[in-house]
């Protein structure tokens, strides 16, 4: 089974407006942001052996940006396009052909999935979903309704045995709207798949707001080949209790009647969730970034290491989603600083309140923390590039 996505490109993208054809234009405000057409490619990349992109002529120049795709001059309607697309590659080995709209950039990758299992002992397959509103005929006034048992609302990919979608398309004269009838003209039965609402045909100005939307969303156009980076990091800290009458625990002086001794400030719940981001970032821990045989860090405030690290983040691209800080003793309480040291780290790291959460446990007196001999914390950090 050699498997081609044909994305048809080709189109004026008339109802959606603008100065350049939808699928040209960006999706998102940012300059660096990806084109409607990228997100499609990348839908397909891994999934597919070959993808060929079928442009409009005035397009040549734009068709040059894509890498890996073959390209592939259209036609005046849809049909016309698909054929092209068809004829091209015609004597490249391929035995299956995924036809897609570019306009359909959000494609989960399920459905390419599904679509191309069914193909493996079916000739023809495609997407679609249900009608679930009332259907009415009719102008400015209902003159009528429709019984919408029965009734899908049609998808792409598109999914065809190569030969018989290239002998159906020759065959066929006449309009279609999409593959499967061609198919269907040709006298093939197609397989429905169930199709998916993230997979809808961007069409008119206001269906790029949508588009958008859903890319800004928590939760990723597809689950199983991510857009979306998401890192986890955990850390783990100790320090030891020594003479003195505070603690600086997540960037609050607390009173106590002993110290935490350490190289700098022994700040051990930041420290904690300090590595915890540069786990989550792969980048070791601090002290690699500050190590201790420096001595520019003897008594350092432990904010600088926090603040390095989630520079680091951004730097990278990555924002902080949440962080979860759990310091383990019997003393000093820490319930009543809780609120303090998650305003302190909020403040540090410029993000919300609402994405940090300091929380405190003894260890049933058990161990070196249960003898008070010093304090334990472990943190995790959720990072997210967009
Ligand atoms: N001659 C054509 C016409 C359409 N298409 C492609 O077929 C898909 C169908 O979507 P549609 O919304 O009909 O696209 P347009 O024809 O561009 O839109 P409009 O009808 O609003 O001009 C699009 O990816 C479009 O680029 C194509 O490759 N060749
Ligand atoms: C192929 C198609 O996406 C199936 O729904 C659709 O028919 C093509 O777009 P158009 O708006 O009908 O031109």
């Amino acid at each position: 089974m050699k498997t081609a996505a044909l994305i048809v490109a080709a189109g004026r993208g008339t109802r959606a407006g603008g100065d350049t054809p939808k699928q040209w234009r960006k999706l998102g405000q940012d300059p660096s942001c990806p084109r409607v057409i990228d997100h499609t490619i990348r839908a397909f990349r891994g999934s597919v052996d070959v993808i060929y992109i079928v442009h409009h002529v005035e397009d040549t120049d734009l068709i040059a940006s894509l890498q890996d795709v073959t390209p592939v001059l259209g036609g005046a309607t849809r049909s016309q396009s698909v054929q092209a697309g068809l004829e091209a590659m015609q004597h490249s080995g391929v035995t299956h052909v995924l036809i897609h709209d570019a306009a359909r950039a959000l494609v989960p990758h399920k459905t390419i999935a599904a679509v191309k299992s069914i193909l493996q002992t079916n000739p023809a397959c495609a997407p679609a979903l249900p009608v679930t509103d009332a259907l009415w005929r009719g102008d400015t006034h209902v003159d009528g309704t429709e019984d919408r048992t029965g009734l899908w609302r049609a998808q792409t990919p598109q999914g065809f045995d190569f030969n018989l979608i290239l002998q159906a398309h020759r065959a066929f004269s006449g309009t279609a709207a999409d593959d499967v009838e061609v198919a269907r003209a040709a006298g093939h039965s197609v397989t429905i798949t169930m199709g998916d609402e993230r997979n809808f045909k961007i069409t008119h100005a206001q269906d790029f707001d949508r588009a958008e939307a859903a890319l800004r969303a928590a939760i990723p156009p597809d689950k199983d080949k991510t857009q979306m980076d998401i890192r986890l990091g955990n850390g783990y800290d100790v320090h030891r209790f020594g003479a003195g009458d505070h603690v600086w625990l997540c960037g609050v002086k607390v009173p106590h009647t002993k110290t935490l001794q350490g190289h700098s400030d022994a700040d051990v719940g930041m420290h904690a969730l300090t590595d915890a981001i540069y786990g989550a970032l792969a980048e070791g821990d601090i002290g690699r970034h500050f190590p201790p045989s420096d001595m520019q860090w003897k008594g350092a405030a432990s904010h600088i290491f926090l603040r390095h690290a989630i520079d680091l983040a951004r730097k990278k691209g990555f924002n902080l989603a949440n962080c979860d800080v759990t310091l383990i003793c019997e003393q000093p309480k820490i319930g009543p600083h809780a609120d303090a040291m998650r305003a302190a780290l909020a403040d540090i790291m410029s993000v919300d309140l609402d994405r940090i959460s300091v929380k405190a446990t003894t260890s049933e007196r058990l161990g070196f923390t249960g003898r008070e001999e010093g304090i334990a914390s472990i943190a995790t950090a959720t990072l997210i590039k967009t």
